[in-house]
């Protein structure tokens, strides 16, 4: 009790100190000059995950003159305070506002996306997980060649910069020297380690590293960071030393309306990009291509904003089709959770430290960003593979992240980010169980009110309610855990709802955790597939699996969109692999140099 409220006061005055920096670094941030001078050779669209490692990599090529369009703003140095996530990243000023329609048992509400240079790895939860190897053996047994665990696994050595001795040792898996820095989480609470340790006693193995040879387990959980500050693609693609290339052009605040293709007789070429920037809307000519880069709701827009896709839902929006490709927007896939209330009830509160402390230590840090300062999303996570999972499919089919909250740590002082974390983690910390391959898919369409507006997002939240079955082994896991000496001796316990609907069902059956969901929930902010690659076979298939769009010439999509589905992890580290492949498709178009 006493935690909970000393974290509101401590949440409160927080607050108020950093809003006052967060106005000051938002006015700072805003781009008020347009400085594009086209044409150019590549113009990268949306400075994200995989966005800036393109721009990045291509701009390598001296006589390549790249050009980056991102709609948001520089980040701002608060920004690196993982804590913030949740909390201080969240507004309009860097995120895209977006609403889910009403579907399956989505009840239509917010989905976060950043809207910053870095994208979404700008805002998101830190984790840095490349899946397991059997997603990208699937992704190539689909027909698509050159992404194969083999092909890709260079590609994420080559971006990794491991923080960690023990880890970066294992050069199979390992690189150091890239630029994306990358560490396990820095510190991990007590009763983190005492859930992992009861999950290991429930029979998980456990596993020192979630990107090495072993996926499956409980494992701590790498994060996208350098010595505890967020470690953005941005931060890390997008260096002083890059930005100052002759070559490369960076404009923020500038919101892409379409791509411009050529009429005339033979296959359209993207000729030129229109976009929205500081000093008004604004027509850029381009020699090669158009690397769209705007991530699983926008590269579908703009796609069809420029005339590409389902001919009768252009046609119905008012976009005049210019190539009939049925397979944008659709095939919409995520990681998805049942809201269950499930908590793990904890026998020991953490220590905050005094306000005083706490409140000199963030003080300074938003000022001078100066000081040790380490924090955490989730700091261990479960992957296991259910009865359901096929005894072909080498993958897990379920994550359990464990934490369930934010917190921050400085030299000897710790805190939590909002008092909601306060609230449910110094007590208590959330259970949730994410279904990892879903067969469920939704889709993504034009509003017709204001095509140029947000996009209607269907995520068809367990529309295939089979997607639950996983889940509820997970939640037979997690009681199981309630038998556990170490949840004995240290006073843990479980606790769910149990609405008065559910009181007659069979306690830890299907129906019973089915009945405590109550119909609500939850795509998990990893959305995929909207611009799916594939094979000539696949009538769905958007891009071919070299990343260049069907029907057209000149544009190529780099972002979460080409996956054909879901990875067995959270997609940022994923994001950063597709953006180093695909410029190295283009260089070796071009007969350049790779590597
Ligand atoms: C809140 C949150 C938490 C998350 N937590 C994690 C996590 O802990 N670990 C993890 O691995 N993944 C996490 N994810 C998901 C992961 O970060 C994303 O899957 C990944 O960053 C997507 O990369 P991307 O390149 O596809 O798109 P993005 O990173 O979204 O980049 C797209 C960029 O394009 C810009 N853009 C869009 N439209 C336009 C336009 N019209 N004109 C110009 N620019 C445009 C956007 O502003 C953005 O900068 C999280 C996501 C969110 C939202």
């Amino acid at each position: 009790q006493s935690s909970c409220s000393a974290a509101s006061v401590f949440a409160t005055l927080v607050a108020a100190i950093v809003t006052k920096g967060i106005a000051t670094a938002q006015q700072k941030a805003k781009q008020t000059k347009d400085i594009v001078k086209g044409p150019y050779d590549f113009i990268v669209i949306g400075g994200g995950s995989s966005g800036c490692v393109a721009a990045s990599r291509l701009s390598e090529v001296s006589s390549w003159k790249v050009l980056l369009l991102e709609a948001g703003a520089e980040e701002p140095n608060y920004g690196m305070v993982p804590a913030f996530y949740n909390r201080y990243l969240t507004g309009p000023f860097y995120d895209w506002q977006y609403k889910t329609q009403k579907s399956g048992w989505d009840a239509g509400g917010s989905t976060g996306r950043g809207k910053i240079l870095g994208g979404c790895s700008a805002v998101n939860a830190l984790h840095f997980t490349r899946g397991n190897a059997g997603d990208f053996d699937h992704w190539s047994s689909l027909g698509n060649t050159g992404w194969s665990y083999k092909d890709v696994l260079p590609y994420f050595k080559k971006s990794e910069n491991n923080l960690n001795p023990a880890i970066a040792s294992d050069t199979q898996y390992h690189g150091k020297g890239g630029p994306q820095d990358v560490e396990l989480d820095r510190y991990i609470d007590p009763n983190t380690q005492l859930l992992m340790k009861a999950y290991e006693e429930a029979g998980i193995a456990s596993i020192n590293d979630v990107n090495g040879a072993k996926q499956i387990g409980v494992s701590r959980a790498p994060s996208s960071a350098s010595h505890g500050e967020r470690f953005s693609t941005n931060r890390a693609f997008l260096t002083p030393a890059v930005r100052r290339r002759p070559n490369l052009t960076v404009q923020t605040g500038a919101t892409v309306r379409r791509i411009i293709l050529s009429s005339g007789a033979g296959k359209p070429r993207a000729v030129a990009v229109e976009y929205d920037g500081p000093q008004g809307r604004k027509t850029v000519k381009l020699n090669k291509a158009a690397v769209l880069s705007a991530g699983s709701f926008n590269s579908p827009q703009i796609l069809m904003l420029s005339g590409i896709g389902p001919k009768s839902h252009l046609n119905d929006v008012g976009i005049k089709p210019v190539v009939d490709l049925p397979g944008v927007g659709q095939r919409l896939h995520d990681h998805m959770f049942a809201k269950g209330n499930v908590k793990f009830l904890l026998g020991k509160t953490a220590n905050l430290g005094t306000q005083q402390q706490i409140i000199a230590t963030i003080s300074q840090y938003v000022q001078k960003r100066t000081g040790p300062l380490t924090a955490t999303g989730n700091p261990a996570n479960v992957f296991f593979r259910s009865k359901f999972q096929k005894a072909d499919d080498p993958r897990p089919d379920i994550q359990i992240p464990l934490g369930g909250s934010q917190y921050l740590t400085t030299t000897g002082v710790k805190g939590c980010a909002s008092p909601e974390a306060a609230g449910t983690y110094f007590n208590q910390l959330g259970f949730n169980a994410i279904n990892l391959h879903p067969k469920s898919r939704g889709h993504i369409l034009l509003n017709k009110a204001n095509p140029y507006g947000m996009p209607l997002i269907y995520h068809n939240v367990f529309g295939d309610e089979s997607d639950l079955k996983p889940i509820y082994e997970a939640f037979r896991l997690a009681v199981k855990l309630n038998s556990t000496k170490v949840f004995r001796d240290n006073n843990i316990t479980l606790s769910y709802n149990k609405p008065k609907q559910c009181t007659q069902l069979t306690f830890n059956s299907d129906e019973f955790w089915k009945c405590t969901f109550q119909g609500a929930g939850s795509a998990n902010q990893h959305p995929t597939s909207t611009c799916s690659m594939g094979p000539d076979s696949d009538k769905l298939a958007v891009v071919t699996p070299r990343l260049a769009v069907r029907g057209v010439e000149g544009i190529r999509v780099m972002d979460a969109s080409v996956m054909p589905g879901t990875t067995s992890g959270n997609t940022n580290a994923v994001c950063v692999m597709i953006g180093e492949v695909g410029s190295d498709f283009i260089k070796q178009d071009y007969n350049v140099k790779t590597g």
